[in-house]
């Protein structure tokens, strides 16, 4: 690790808080962030965008070299482009919540956005955040410091809802479903699944509120520059 520059990779299922904590943790330590989520949700509003069948690994694969997709990393004011548009908006619709998970699981998209991801975490000299499902394990497998965030699915319903601004107990209960139906299928694919790396701290924050997370973070990242030293 460079005495100025550390890498720093979260990973977690939905709604566990990595976004927050990992905007706000950069944001503090002067460090760049990058959502991966949103680089695969681009891909996904591409290909609906196009008329692909999401459902259709292959047809998936055959043109997933075709979007150009930018992030930028200011975690302040972190922005997603394809083609040199703003998507920042379309990729949260429910539709392509839907379909990210099958579009992620296609091996070509992952080895495509993996390189990317690992061209930016290169191109940031001061160091960077970044948050995911496999950065611990598969992106980044030497970052300098992993945590894997965890909170129950009941948290987690609450903290979306609250969001979404959902209060009806049958709409919290579908967003429930929702996000576990979607960490059921990001770790149970073949490629990269979402998974906690060996040497990942795990931090359950069930019960915590986001500065507790961030401050456990910092503290983290600052014990581990100082080891460094
Ligand atoms: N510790 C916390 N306590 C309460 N609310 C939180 C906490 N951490 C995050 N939140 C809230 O929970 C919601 C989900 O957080 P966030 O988007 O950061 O999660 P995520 O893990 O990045 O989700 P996804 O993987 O679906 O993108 C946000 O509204 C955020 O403000
Ligand atoms: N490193 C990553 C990041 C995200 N994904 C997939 C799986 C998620 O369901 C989806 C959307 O992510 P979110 O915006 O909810 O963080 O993207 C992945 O496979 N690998």
């Amino acid at each position: 690790m460079a005495e100025s520059s550390v890498v720093v990779a979260i990973d977690g299922p939905s709604g566990t808080g990595k976004s927050s904590t990992s905007k706000a943790v950069a944001t503090r330590l002067s460090l760049g962030f990058l959502d991966t989520g949103a680089q695969y949700r681009a891909m996904t509003w591409w290909m609906l965008a196009n008329g692909v069948d999401v459902n259709d690994p292959a047809a998936v694969a055959a043109v997933c070299d075709k979007p150009l997709i930018a992030s930028g990393t200011d975690p302040k004011a972190p922005t997603i482009t394809v083609d040199g548009a703003d998507v920042s908006g379309p990729i949260r619709s429910s539709e392509v919540t839907a379909a990210v998970s099958a579009v992620s699981a296609v091996p070509e998209v992952r080895a495509r956005i993996t390189a990317l991801q690992r061209a930016i975490a290169a191109e940031e000299p001061g160091g960077i955040v970044v948050e995911g499902r496999d950065i611990g394990t598969t992106v980044l497998p030497a970052a300098d410091v992993k945590i894997f965030l965890t909170a129950s699915p009941e948290a987690r319903a609450a903290r979306r809802s609250a969001e979404l601004r959902v209060k009806a107990a049958a709409e919290v209960a579908a967003t429930r479903e929702a996000l576990v139906k979607r960490d059921t299928a990001d770790s149970t694919r073949s490629t990269s699944p979402l998974a906690k790396a060996d040497d990942a701290v795990e931090v359950d924050t069930t019960e915590l509120t986001l500065a507790q997370v961030v401050e456990c973070v910092v503290t983290l990242v600052e014990e581990r520059k100082r080891r460094e030293r």
